[in-house]
């Protein structure tokens, strides 16, 4: 039998199972690429259908029509299904893909007006159920539901892991059946105590592997995308992007922090700690280098350009020229942790204080109604914050120059900003 630091997690995300020709190609890299031991292989929904099932849930939960959007999301996999030869395949341990869209339908059509976070997991969920479930079958590998084994807390659309409870179950589930061959299961997905779906916030595929890689003791993670590793900005908006070769985990988590959707911001901390490479690679070039990150000691990396789309800029003042003081920030704070709205930036003045979040219409409305007694806030949307680490003056007149800059902060190796309007250097 392998020593439990030989296995290898493979992430797959939406991008590398969108459609039944990149699930052959998937294939195609766990045969060519992944060596003789153990393989345990992580998958998100395929495609978009992550936003297919928010779309779908919110119609529920508002008590509107949503047959045809379902019915399509159905044809979709069955169709998938099909074109791989597999949607008859039955597999033990899993329910079969037809099985799986009747649970949504039947979990759709009992959707109460209650509590939106705890039924959106129950729903949205079935995007890796269905993926897990096809995948799995097309390169007969063992099924595996996560839910009882990755234990969280009640935090609906972002649970919490509970590590102890979560290593046990996996170390006592997990090793003996990698040496009957590899196992694929869910990205994104945890379970309660009490038998609930829980998800671990968007896009939280990755930390899923990490998690896993953590508890397992794995010798190294690799999540393939669609680039050619990590890059020193997004190429869907930055031309001329750089590749690292290898990064340190402290450089990556920072940039994951800013907004570089490759890689969700909660990966990099399991498998720091535990001393875990992670290897970002192209599934479109599987045999090309891509980035190691790791333990490692690099000199002074190109500066690395990060756009968060989508942000609110909110200020409060006090209504009679008290200077902000540390008892109204924890007012402000305690209101911000309240409502689930992340601090991206802050700066505070004498009677002012500022804070850059990600957007949201219902969070801001509750934040308004908690402080506008005591506070006057004025606030913008429609914003965009940008971080250049590595930040040189050629860096900033590049993305800086000609913009009406509502915030600025910089550290010595930081620079950021919020402005008004979209950046693109390259046509989307
Ligand atoms: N610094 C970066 N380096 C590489 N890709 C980046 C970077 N920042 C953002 N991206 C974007 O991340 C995308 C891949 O991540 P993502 O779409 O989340 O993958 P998946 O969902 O398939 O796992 C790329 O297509 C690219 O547009
Ligand atoms: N499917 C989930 C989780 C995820 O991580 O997806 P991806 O690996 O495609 O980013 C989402 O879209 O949020």
């Amino acid at each position: 039998m392998q020593e439990p630091h030989q296995l290898k997690i493979y992430k797959f995300g939406g991008a590398s199972v969108k459609d039944a020709a990149a699930i052959r190609n998937l294939q195609l890299i766990v045969r060519e690429h992944s060596g003789p031991g153990p393989l345990l292989i992580v998958v998100s929904a395929m495609g978009k259908t992550t936003n297919a099932l928010e779309d779908l849930f919110h119609l529920a939960h508002g008590g509107q029509e949503y047959t045809a959007p379902l019915a399509a999301l159905r044809a979709f996999h069955l169709g998938v299904a099909a074109e791989l030869g597999v949607a008859d395949i039955t597999l033990p341990t899993a329910p079969s893909i037809v099985e799986l869209l009747e649970q949504l339908g039947d979990r759709l059509a009992t959707i109460t007006t209650g509590d939106y976070d705890k039924q959106y997991d129950q729903v949205v969920s079935f995007g890796e159920l269905l993926a897990t479930r096809i995948v799995a079958a097309a390169l007969e590998a063992q099924w595996v539901d996560c839910r009882p084994l990755i234990r969280t807390d009640h935090t609906w659309r972002e649970g919490r892991v509970d590590w102890p409870t979560t290593e046990r179950s996996l170390r006592a589930t997990l090793p003996p059946l990698l040496s009957n061959g590899p196992i694929v299961t869910q990205g994104f997905l945890g379970g309660t105590a009490s038998g609930y779906t829980t998800t671990l916030g968007r896009e939280g595929s990755d930390y899923t592997a990490a998690i896993l890689a953590y508890c397992l003791g794995a010798q190294d993670v690799t999540i393939w995308k669609d680039v050619a590793g990590l890059l020193n900005a997004d190429p869907k908006i930055f031309a001329d992007t750089v590749r690292y070769p290898e990064i340190s985990y402290q450089e990556t988590i920072e940039m994951a922090y800013y907004g570089a959707s490759v890689i969700h911001p909660k990966t990099i901390k399991p498998l720091a700690v535990r001393h875990i490479p992670l290897l970002v690679k192209s599934f479109v070039d599987p045999t090309a280098e891509g980035t190691k990150i790791h333990d490692c000691r690099h000199g002074l990396l190109a500066p690395a350009y990060i756009r968060k789309a989508a942000q609110c800029l909110i200020s409060f003042s006090s209504k009679d020229l008290t200077f902000i003081s540390e008892e109204n920030l924890e007012v402000i704070f305690g209101a911000l942790a309240q409502v689930r709205l992340k601090i991206n930036l802050m700066q505070n003045s004498a009677i002012s204080f500022s804070v850059c979040t990600d957007f949201s219409a219902y969070r801001l409305e509750k934040l308004l109604d908690l402080l506008r007694e005591q506070f006057t806030i004025h606030y913008n949307t429609g914003l965009e914050l940008y971080t250049i680490k590595n930040y040189d003056t050629a860096s900033i007149r590049r993305i800086a120059q000609d913009r009406e800059l509502l915030l600025e902060q910089r550290t010595r190796q930081t620079f950021q900003f919020v402005c008004r309007g979209s950046f693109n250097e390259v046509s989307a």
